[in-house]
């Protein structure tokens, strides 16, 4: 495992209950693997979920970047979550279901950065400072929960969320970590995957959760920069003199040239 230096593209969960999951993990190209205690593990399998995945992570992902999702602070599971991490190299601690700051006490002893998990109205307002916290690495948007939350009646509409999803982008710019999009549950629907993958690349965020391995290909093309997009930058960074300036039909700024270096920079130019 390496320290999670530029922000994954794609994160995968899988459940820790699920051991053929555990092992196709190793052979798969997510950025980071979600080993998950929460919601896709029955109540009555949660202790054979954490041992799973204590020796899942003890033997099964050199090289991988793993994070663990606990259960939500103030839930039945979370003391016996956090204990079963004692001891394991991981990149990152994934916490749900954060409503405020304070959620966020039960996991600072362990010394890993946190992608704390954004999925109701309340944690919709107080992402900012959520995000802003020193241990926070990035903000997860939880959509499956949030529809609930909202009682939407025709369940993961984005349309309907769309002010909620700019605003976990928003709160984790103004606190200065990253951002990654929900998971698309339709996973039979290739077209689809793409379509909203493209969508929250574009809408600002870093990468997408994933629940399926067939999503980790097209999330990973969605969140690099494409070759034409190299391309312009190039162009852009070899063109500009400073200032406002016309280049290719347009005005460009210093501002212009910053984000076309730092894409540059992602794409390993
Ligand atoms: C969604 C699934 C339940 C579908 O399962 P299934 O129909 O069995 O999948 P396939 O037969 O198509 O699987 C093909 C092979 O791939 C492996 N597989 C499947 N999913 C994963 C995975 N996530 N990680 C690793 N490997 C996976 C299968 O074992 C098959 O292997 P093989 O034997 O070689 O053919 C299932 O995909 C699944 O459980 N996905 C993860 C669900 C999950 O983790 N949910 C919780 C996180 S999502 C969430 O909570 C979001 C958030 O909180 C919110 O509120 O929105
Ligand atoms: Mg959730």
């Amino acid at each position: 495992m390496t320290p999670i230096e530029y922000a994954p593209r794609s994160l995968l969960y899988v459940p820790g209950s699920n051991a053929r999951a555990l092992e196709k993990a190793q052979g798969l190209a997510a950025d980071v693997l979600i080993i998950d205690l929460e919601d896709a593990v029955p109540a009555d399998r949660k202790g054979a979920a954490r041992e799973a995945m204590r020796a899942a992570v003890l033997a099964s992902f050199p090289g991988k970047r793993v994070a663990v999702r606990v259960n939500g602070t103030g839930s039945a599971g979370q003391a016996a979550d956090i204990a079963a991490l004692a001891g394991l190299e991981l990149d990152a601690v994934v916490l749900p279901k954060v409503d405020a700051v304070a959620d966020l006490d039960p996991l600072r002893g362990l010394g890993l950065p946190i992608f704390a998990m954004i999925e109701t109205p309340v944690a919709i307002y107080a992402a900012r400072d959520i995000a802003a916290d020193r241990d926070v690495r990035g903000l997860i948007a939880g959509l499956n929960d949030l529809a609930h939350e909202l009682r939407l009646p025709d369940g993961m509409d984005r349309g309907a969320m769309s002010h909620a999803i700019q605003a976990i982008v928003l709160a984790a710019r103004a606190g200065g970590c990253w951002c990654f999009d929900g998971v698309y549950n339709a996973i039979d629907d290739a077209a689809g995957f793409v379509a909203e993958a493209d969508e929250g690349r574009r809408l600002g965020f870093d990468g997408k959760t994933l629940i399926h391995p067939s999503q980790v290909d097209p999330c990973n093309r969605a969140f690099a920069p494409s070759p034409r997009e190299i391309a312009a930058a190039e162009a852009l960074v070899a063109a500009a003199t400073g200032g406002a300036q016309r280049h290719d039909g347009r005005m460009i700024e210093d501002m212009h040239v910053a984000a076309a270096r730092a894409l540059l920079e992602r794409a390993g130019r």
